[in-house]
C-alpha cells in the first residue's frame, strides 16, 4: 500500500461537539470502491484518540450502526473514536451477489474467500483487519488503541477477528454474534459457497472453534435478546458458553429478557460496551 491512500468525502455532520463523516475509497484487498463512518469526538481536534471498530450484521452497510445504536453521546464523552466498515464489498455485480439477504451482498461473514468468483473480491477479514485499520491510522488522529466490537454476523467477525490476534485488540465484545457459524444455516451457507467443503478452513472462522484452538485468552462480553427470533437456529451462545468453561476461557455471556435482534436491543446495552471498551482503551 502507498503511503497515503486517497479518501472522498461523502458526508460529514456535526454530532454531540464531534463528526461523524462517511468517506468513499478504493479498497484495494476487495477491488471495489467503499464507504466506511468514522465518529470524531471532539477531543479528536486536540489529540489522538483511540478507536472502537464495529461489524455490522446482514443486510446492513456502513450506516446502520450510526444511525440507530444512539452511541455518539457516550463516544463523545468518553473522547473514543467509532469506525463502521461495511459488511461485504460493493458496486460489483457478481452471479447470484444480491439474490439473497444472507450471501453475498451485505453478507460477506468477514472472511477471505476461497471460491470462485467470490475469491478475488470477497476478502473482508483483509479488509477490515488490515487495510481500512491501515487507511484510519494514515487520515485521523488515532493513538494506536483499539476495540472491536459487532452484531450478528459483525459479533462473530469481531470475535474471530479477535480470536485469531491475541494483543490486536484491547478488547472485544458482541451483540448476539452468531458463535458456531460452522453448525448454523446462515455460516453454513457462506462458508460452503465462499470457502468449499474443507472442514478445516471453516474453523478459523468459528468462535467455538477458536476458542477449544486456545490462541487467546481474551475476556469475551456479550449480550443476547431472549427473545432474538435468531436465538436457536443461528445464535446458539450456549454452545460458547460451554467451550468456554469447558476451556477455561473468560466470558460474561448476559441474557437479556425480552429483547429481541434488532438495534433497539443494540441502542439499550451499547453504554455498557462502550464503558467496557473504554477500560481497556484506558479513557476511564
Ligand atoms: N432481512 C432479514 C433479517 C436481517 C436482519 O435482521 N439483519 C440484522 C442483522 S442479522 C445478522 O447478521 C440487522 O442488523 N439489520 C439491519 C437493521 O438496521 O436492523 C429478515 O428479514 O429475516
Amino acid at each position: 500500500m502507498s503511503m497515503s491512500e486517497s479518501l472522498e468525502l461523502v458526508s460529514a455532520t456535526k454530532s454531540f461537539g464531534g463528526w461523524l463523516k462517511r468517506y468513499r475509497h478504493h479498497a484495494r484487498s476487495l477491488d471495489c470502491e467503499m464507504v466506511f463512518s468514522i465518529y470524531l469526538p471532539p477531543q479528536a481536534e486536540e489529540r489522538k484518540v483511540p478507536v472502537l471498530w464495529w461489524l455490522s450484521g446482514l443486510t446492513c452497510n456502513d450506516e446502520n450502526f450510526m444511525q440507530k445504536a444512539g452511541a455518539q453521546r457516550l463516544a463523545a464523552e468518553l473522547g473514543m473514536a467509532i469506525i463502521c466498515p461495511d459488511t461485504s464489498p460493493r458496486g460489483l455485480d457478481l452471479p447470484g451477489e444480491h439474490d439473497s439477504y444472507d450471501f453475498g451482498s451485505g453478507a460477506g461473514f468477514y472472511l477471505n474467500a476461497k471460491r470462485e468468483p467470490w475469491s478475488r473480491h470477497y476478502r473482508m477479514y483483509d479488509y477490515v483487519n488490515d487495510e481500512l485499520p491501515s487507511v484510519a491510522r494514515q487520515h485521523f488522529p488515532l493513538n494506536g488503541r483499539e476495540a472491536i466490537s459487532g452484531h450478528s454476523m459483525g459479533g462473530h467477525g469481531a470475535l474471530v477477528l479477535a480470536l485469531r490476534q491475541p494483543g490486536r485488540f484491547a478488547s472485544v465484545s458482541a451483540f448476539a454474534p452468531v458463535v458456531n457459524p460452522m453448525d448454523a444455516p446462515w455460516g453454513q451457507k457462506a462458508f460452503k459457497n465462499y470457502l468449499g467443503e474443507e472442514r478445516g478452513d471453516w474453523r478459523q472462522y468459528d468462535a467455538c472453534e477458536l476458542v477449544v484452538k486456545g490462541v487467546s485468552r481474551q475476556p469475551l462480553f456479550i449480550d443476547q435478546g431472549e427473545a432474538d427470533a435468531f436465538l436457536d437456529e443461528q445464535l446458539k451462545p450456549e454452545r460458547l458458553e460451554t467451550v468456554c468453561r469447558t476451556n477455561n476461557h473468560p466470558l460474561t455471556l448476559r441474557r437479556q429478557p425480552g429483547y429481541d435482534h434488532s438495534y433497539f436491543f443494540i441502542a439499550s446495552f451499547i453504554d455498557d460496551h462502550l464503558r467496557y471498551h473504554a477500560k481497556y482503551l484506558k479513557l476511564l
